[in-house]
């Protein structure tokens, strides 16, 4: 009942990647600023999604529109395939556009997926640089039956109509995420753990809305993952997110008073106010390219002892 594409994307990349790549053991999915994760492959062969039936164009700053095929780690090396660049709805892309290509990577026999993003903090505890290790998440639209993956006929009569998600991230996975950092001597705080809250953007969070999700139980906020840990999960995949902290929500304890300055003014007791903190993507960009080679080096670990499992 399928009206997607494989057949012909499954063909494209038969013929342009060589045998020895085409069976990857383990996917990754880039995030904003997040492309150099696919530095430390050898053999590399780079697919651009225009020669992909089924993949959209990421047409956001950061993200690249290939697929990269290669091996990691000694000896043969192990083969795996990253997402160069993602698909977010806010592009204007339909959710199964969003999610296509985890579903080609299931295809291709990939059953452990690591997806990288770039993140706000909710909890105030978590420090910009922070990598959070996604424990759970929130997706609001799920509570209007909107912007679900999953919503509409089912793509194989095999997947669960009523997908679980209480199991959605995967304990195996996280496990190696710390054991990973612990063998590269990270700092104790350099990783952390909490729950994604997912937002369709590009809009960055009102404070009430910042305020509304870390009461809602959220550490980190971002415009991502989610759609594709949902997918992921119905292709049968083990999945793990590392989220990148490139700033933090601002939620203040109280709103500026115009009625209370205007009163102090005319008073002649003006009140000085420190001006209202903004997010840029630039920001954001800016912090995925200093913790690139702490990423890298961090999922290239996981993969490395995944594939020894
Ligand atoms: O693709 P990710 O989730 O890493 O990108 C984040 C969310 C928005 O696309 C963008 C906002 O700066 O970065
Ligand atoms: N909000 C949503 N998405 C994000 C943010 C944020 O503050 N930072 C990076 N991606």
């Amino acid at each position: 009942m399928s009206e997607l594409p494989f057949a012909s994307t499954l063909s494209t990349l038969a013929r342009l990647v060589p045998a020895k790549l085409l069976k990857p053991r383990v996917g990754i999915v880039c995030g904003s600023g997040l492309s150099t994760l696919a530095s430390s492959l050898r053999d590399v062969v780079e697919v651009p999604y225009n020669q992909l039936e089924g993949f959209g164009k990421s047409t956001v700053v950061g993200h690249k529109s290939s697929l990269a095929f290669g091996l990691i780690g000694p000896g043969e090396g192990i083969p795996v395939v990253v997402m160069l660049g993602r698909f977010h709805p806010y592009e204007g892309h339909p959710l199964s556009t969003v999610v296509y290509p985890i579903r080609v990577l299931a295809r291709l026999g990939v059953k452990n997926l690591i997806i990288t993003n770039a993140s706000g903090a909710l909890n105030p505890n978590l420090a910009v640089g922070t990598i959070v290790v996604i424990q759970d998440h929130l997706a609001i639209p799920n509570l209007t039956g909107h912007l679900n993956p999953v919503f509409g006929p089912q793509l194989s009569p095999d997947y669960p109509r009523f997908l679980p998600l209480s199991d959605a991230y995967s304990v195996k996975l996280r496990r190696l995420a710390f054991l990973a950092a612990n063998k590269l001597g990270l700092a104790e705080d350099a990783l952390a753990e909490g729950v994604y809250a997912w937002v369709s953007g590009p809009t960055y969070e009102t404070p009430a809305e910042g305020r509304f999700l870390r009461s809602a139980g959220a550490d980190v906020v971002g415009m991502s993952t989610v759609p594709e840990v949902v997918a992921a999960r119905e292709e049968g995949m083990e999945v793990m997110v590392l989220s990148l902290v490139t700033n933090a929500v601002v939620i203040p304890e109280s709103y500026r008073s115009i009625k209370a300055e205007i009163k102090a003014e005319l008073a002649g007791k003006p009140i000085e106010q420190a001006p209202v903190q903004t997010v840029s993507h630039d920001e954001v960009l800016a912090v995925g390219k200093q913790k690139a080679e702490v990423m890298k080096n961090l999922v290239a670990n996981i993969i490395e002892n995944v594939s020894s499992d």
